[in-house]
């Protein structure tokens, strides 16, 4: 587990604070300024009311605000500075997602599918004031593995609303062993009152990607998702023949 003020493994840098959320939207790195290669997708996923936007509020503007509209699914870019080295962040928050009582056991939105797709590495989320969200994580990963069924997957687990201690449902060991049987770390955090826990947990999986990258040249190591386009036999077949044709052609032209 990770303590919240436990020290940042990188730098951010670009964006700003923003005023109130609701009025006026965090400002976005262009995604047209992505530095070439160096981009880490991160997808932020829990169910209802985990706190996982004041999470990425959080990070990306250190403030926290009580209140948000139910999530709609924003997706955020910075430049993040890690190790000495600049890399395009994108952050993807998500609806919730939630539990029921069908053979997989997880309600998810076709758009939640895609931003899993999308993603290089995930941050599972629950409040440890809410058991059930707790209940949703080991699902939710089973979810996430169903969709990358190789390769490592690069995840933390984060115990919001740490500063709840007294309406705790969820030990913070419980939260450390559901982390390493998901291969990931456990950061226990607060959105509404410290943002360098925040801050360390979000880079500390940004690093994690890099690494799962094979360094920090931003080569992909999914080979399964590149998905290359199949070359198609009838076109190389057309091909082929159109070459034969033309060299027949040029054949008969030279001997006219
Ligand atoms: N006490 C406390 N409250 C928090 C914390 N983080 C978020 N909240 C509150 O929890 C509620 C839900 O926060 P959101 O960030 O909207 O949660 P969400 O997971 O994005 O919610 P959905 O849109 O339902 O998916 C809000 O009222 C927040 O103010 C925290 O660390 N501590």
């Amino acid at each position: 587990m990770r303590l919240a003020g436990d020290s940042a493994p990188g730098t951010m840098s670009g964006g700003g604070g923003s005023g109130n959320f609701l009025l006026v939207p965090i400002p976005e790195f262009p995604l047209l300024d992505c530095v070439p290669n160096k981009t880490v997708k991160i997808v932020v996923l829990g169910a209802s009311n985990v706190g996982k936007t004041a999470l990425i509020v959080r990070f990306l503007t250190k403030r926290f605000i009580g209140d948000y509209e139910a999530n709609t699914g924003a997706l955020y870019s910075r430049k993040v500075t890690l190790d000495g080295e600049e890399v395009s962040l994108q952050i993807q928050d998500t609806p919730c997602v939630a539990l029921q009582d069908d053979p997989e056991g997880l309600y998810c939105q076709e758009q939640i599918n895609r931003s899993i797709y999308w993603a290089d590495g995930y941050v599972l989320v629950f409040s440890i004031t809410d058991h059930n969200s707790y209940r949703t994580i080991q699902p939710l990963y089973q979810h996430v593995r169903r969709i990358h069924p190789s390769g490592n997957i690069p995840v933390i687990l984060v115990g919001n609303k740490s500063d709840l201690l007294r309406a705790r449902q969820v030990p913070a060991d419980e939260g450390e062993t559901l982390a390493a049987s998901l291969g990931g770390v456990y950061f226990e955090a607060s959105a509404r009152e410290n943002h360098e826990g925040v801050h360390g947990a979000f880079l500390h999986l940004c690093q994690e990607v890099i690494r799962a990258f094979g360094g920090s040249n931003g080569e992909k190591r999914r080979g399964g998702l590149h998905l290359a386009r199949p070359k198609s036999p009838n076109m190389q077949e057309l091909k082929r023949r159109f070459r034969q044709v033309l060299s027949s052609k040029v054949k008969s032209a030279t001997t006219i």
